[in-house]
Protein backbone atom coordinates (compact mmCIF):
# COMPACT_ATOMS: atom_id res chain seq x y z
CA UNK A 1 0.00 0.00 0.00
CA UNK A 2 2.19 3.10 -1.36
CA UNK A 3 -0.85 5.47 -1.78
CA UNK A 4 -2.63 6.64 1.44
CA UNK A 5 -5.54 4.71 1.62
CA UNK A 6 -9.54 5.85 2.29
CA UNK A 7 -10.92 6.33 5.69
CA UNK A 8 -13.24 3.45 3.72
CA UNK A 9 -10.05 0.87 2.57
CA UNK A 10 -8.28 1.31 6.13
CA UNK A 11 -11.40 0.67 8.41
CA UNK A 12 -12.13 -2.38 6.48
CA UNK A 13 -14.18 -1.62 3.55
CA UNK A 14 -18.06 -3.05 3.58
CA UNK A 15 -17.51 -6.08 5.96
CA UNK A 16 -16.30 -3.84 8.49
CA UNK A 17 -19.09 -0.96 8.24
CA UNK A 18 -21.65 -4.04 7.94
CA UNK A 19 -20.31 -5.41 11.08
CA UNK A 20 -20.32 -2.12 12.91
CA UNK A 21 -24.02 -0.98 11.69
CA UNK A 22 -25.25 -4.40 13.04
CA UNK A 23 -23.80 -4.26 16.24
CA UNK A 24 -24.34 -0.84 16.61
CA UNK A 25 -28.56 -0.87 16.15
CA UNK A 26 -28.55 -3.79 18.03
CA UNK A 27 -27.77 -1.48 21.10
CA UNK A 28 -29.77 0.96 19.88
CA UNK A 29 -32.77 -1.06 19.75
CA UNK A 30 -32.33 -2.43 23.20
CA UNK A 31 -31.18 1.99 24.51
CA UNK A 32 -34.28 3.51 26.35
CA UNK A 33 -33.41 6.82 25.07
CA UNK A 34 -32.82 5.66 21.37
CA UNK A 35 -35.50 2.68 21.27
CA UNK A 36 -38.48 5.13 20.58
CA UNK A 37 -36.81 6.59 17.90
CA UNK A 38 -35.71 3.50 15.86
CA UNK A 39 -38.40 0.71 16.69
CA UNK A 40 -40.00 1.22 13.38
CA UNK A 41 -36.95 1.92 11.31
CA UNK A 42 -36.52 0.05 7.49
CA UNK A 43 -35.26 -3.18 8.59
CA UNK A 44 -32.49 -2.45 5.68
CA UNK A 45 -31.57 0.43 7.73
CA UNK A 46 -28.21 -0.74 9.15
CA UNK A 47 -27.03 -2.12 5.68
CA UNK A 48 -28.15 1.55 4.31
CA UNK A 49 -25.92 3.32 6.97
CA UNK A 50 -23.35 1.37 6.26
CA UNK A 51 -23.38 2.02 2.36
CA UNK A 52 -23.85 5.35 3.47
CA UNK A 53 -20.47 5.41 5.63
CA UNK A 54 -19.18 3.63 3.01
CA UNK A 55 -19.47 6.26 0.55
CA UNK A 56 -18.56 9.12 2.92
CA UNK A 57 -15.32 7.61 3.61
CA UNK A 58 -14.15 7.77 0.00
CA UNK A 59 -15.35 3.98 -1.27
CA UNK A 60 -18.09 3.21 -3.84
CA UNK A 61 -20.34 5.70 -4.73
CA UNK A 62 -23.71 3.30 -4.16
CA UNK A 63 -25.31 5.51 -1.89
CA UNK A 64 -25.79 8.40 -4.21
CA UNK A 65 -26.30 6.40 -7.39
CA UNK A 66 -29.31 3.62 -5.50
CA UNK A 67 -30.05 5.54 -2.57
CA UNK A 68 -31.16 9.25 -3.62
CA UNK A 69 -27.81 10.55 -2.06
CA UNK A 70 -27.20 13.27 0.58
CA UNK A 71 -30.68 14.74 -0.10
CA UNK A 72 -32.26 11.66 0.86
CA UNK A 73 -30.39 10.87 3.91
CA UNK A 74 -31.31 14.66 5.33
CA UNK A 75 -35.05 14.06 4.12
CA UNK A 76 -35.19 10.72 6.45
CA UNK A 77 -33.97 13.20 9.95
CA UNK A 78 -36.55 15.90 8.51
CA UNK A 79 -39.75 16.01 11.59
CA UNK A 80 -37.73 13.86 14.07
CA UNK A 81 -36.90 16.59 16.73
CA UNK A 82 -33.84 14.64 17.82
CA UNK A 83 -32.69 16.00 20.97
CA UNK A 84 -28.77 16.67 22.16
CA UNK A 85 -29.61 13.57 25.01
CA UNK A 86 -30.91 11.61 22.04
CA UNK A 87 -27.70 12.97 19.67
CA UNK A 88 -25.58 12.43 22.25
CA UNK A 89 -25.99 8.42 23.32
CA UNK A 90 -26.04 7.78 19.49
CA UNK A 91 -22.71 8.92 19.11
CA UNK A 92 -21.82 7.10 21.99
CA UNK A 93 -23.59 3.48 21.22
CA UNK A 94 -21.44 4.25 18.16
CA UNK A 95 -18.46 4.54 19.69
CA UNK A 96 -18.70 1.28 21.55
CA UNK A 97 -19.81 -0.45 18.45
CA UNK A 98 -17.25 0.38 17.03
CA UNK A 99 -14.68 -1.44 19.56
CA UNK A 100 -16.64 -4.27 19.64
CA UNK A 101 -16.96 -4.40 15.92
CA UNK A 102 -12.88 -4.08 15.32
CA UNK A 103 -12.57 -1.27 13.47
CA UNK A 104 -9.24 -0.50 13.44
CA UNK A 105 -8.29 1.65 16.83
CA UNK A 106 -5.04 4.01 15.77
CA UNK A 107 -5.14 7.61 16.69
CA UNK A 108 -5.76 8.57 13.26
CA UNK A 109 -8.45 6.83 12.37
CA UNK A 110 -10.40 7.12 14.89
CA UNK A 111 -10.33 10.88 14.93
CA UNK A 112 -11.11 11.23 11.41
CA UNK A 113 -13.90 8.99 11.93
CA UNK A 114 -15.08 10.73 15.47
CA UNK A 115 -14.71 14.42 13.21
CA UNK A 116 -17.20 12.95 10.83
CA UNK A 117 -19.65 11.08 13.44
CA UNK A 118 -19.74 14.50 15.45
CA UNK A 119 -20.36 16.78 12.61
CA UNK A 120 -22.97 14.31 10.50
CA UNK A 121 -25.06 13.85 14.13
CA UNK A 122 -25.36 17.62 14.80
CA UNK A 123 -26.24 18.25 11.09
CA UNK A 124 -28.63 15.57 11.35
CA UNK A 125 -30.03 16.98 14.83
CA UNK A 126 -30.62 20.50 12.68
CA UNK A 127 -32.22 19.01 9.90
CA UNK A 128 -34.43 17.08 12.38
CA UNK A 129 -35.93 20.34 14.07
CA UNK A 130 -39.56 21.03 13.58
CA UNK A 131 -40.16 23.88 10.52
CA UNK A 132 -36.71 22.59 8.75
CA UNK A 133 -36.88 21.69 5.52
CA UNK A 134 -34.19 20.36 2.60
CA UNK A 135 -33.99 24.02 0.33
CA UNK A 136 -30.72 23.52 -1.21
CA UNK A 137 -28.80 20.44 -3.68
CA UNK A 138 -26.93 19.07 -0.09
CA UNK A 139 -23.49 17.67 -1.58
CA UNK A 140 -22.50 14.12 -0.73
CA UNK A 141 -19.90 14.52 1.97
CA UNK A 142 -16.71 13.04 1.87
CA UNK A 143 -14.36 12.62 4.44
CA UNK A 144 -10.96 11.90 4.64
CA UNK A 145 -7.59 11.88 7.39
CA UNK A 146 -7.58 15.87 7.52
CA UNK A 147 -3.89 17.00 9.11
CA UNK A 148 -3.01 13.09 10.73
CA UNK A 149 -2.55 10.66 7.73
CA UNK A 150 -2.20 6.98 8.95
CA UNK A 151 1.04 6.51 10.79
CA UNK A 152 2.60 3.87 8.90
CA UNK A 153 6.53 3.36 9.61
CA UNK A 154 9.31 5.14 7.91
CA UNK A 155 10.99 3.90 5.26
CA UNK A 156 14.09 2.26 5.69
C1 LIG B 1 -23.28 10.88 11.50
C2 LIG B 1 -24.53 10.78 11.93
C3 LIG B 1 -25.64 10.10 11.16
C4 LIG B 1 -25.59 9.41 9.98
C5 LIG B 1 -24.39 9.14 9.09
C6 LIG B 1 -26.93 8.95 9.70
C7 LIG B 1 -27.28 8.24 8.57
C8 LIG B 1 -28.58 7.98 8.19
C9 LIG B 1 -28.98 7.51 6.90
C10 LIG B 1 -28.03 7.19 5.74
C11 LIG B 1 -30.33 7.40 6.90
C12 LIG B 1 -31.23 6.99 5.73
C13 LIG B 1 -31.19 5.50 5.55
C14 LIG B 1 -31.89 5.10 4.25
O1 LIG B 1 -31.38 5.40 3.17
O2 LIG B 1 -32.94 4.47 4.35
C15 LIG B 1 -30.78 7.77 8.22
C16 LIG B 1 -32.09 7.70 8.67
C17 LIG B 1 -32.45 7.87 9.97
N1 LIG B 1 -31.67 8.40 10.97
FE1 LIG B 1 -29.76 8.94 10.83
N2 LIG B 1 -27.77 9.34 10.71
C18 LIG B 1 -27.02 10.04 11.63
C19 LIG B 1 -27.48 10.56 12.83
C20 LIG B 1 -28.69 10.25 13.38
C21 LIG B 1 -29.06 10.51 14.75
C22 LIG B 1 -28.15 11.22 15.77
C23 LIG B 1 -30.33 10.02 14.91
C24 LIG B 1 -31.20 9.99 16.14
C25 LIG B 1 -30.75 9.97 17.38
C26 LIG B 1 -30.75 9.48 13.63
C27 LIG B 1 -31.98 8.91 13.36
C28 LIG B 1 -32.39 8.42 12.14
C29 LIG B 1 -33.70 7.82 11.88
C30 LIG B 1 -34.79 7.59 12.92
C31 LIG B 1 -33.73 7.49 10.52
C32 LIG B 1 -34.86 6.79 9.76
C33 LIG B 1 -34.69 5.27 9.94
C34 LIG B 1 -35.66 4.45 9.10
O3 LIG B 1 -36.86 4.59 9.31
O4 LIG B 1 -35.22 3.66 8.27
N3 LIG B 1 -29.73 9.62 12.74
N4 LIG B 1 -29.69 8.13 8.99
Amino acid sequence: MTETPTLHEWAGGMAALRRLTTVFYGHVLKDPLLEPVFRDMDPGHPEHVAIWLAEVFGGPETYSHDHGGHRHMVGRHLGRAITEEQRRRWVNLLFDAADEAGLPADPEFRSAFAAYVEWGSRLAVMFSQPGREVTVPEPMPKWDWGNRPPWRPPAA
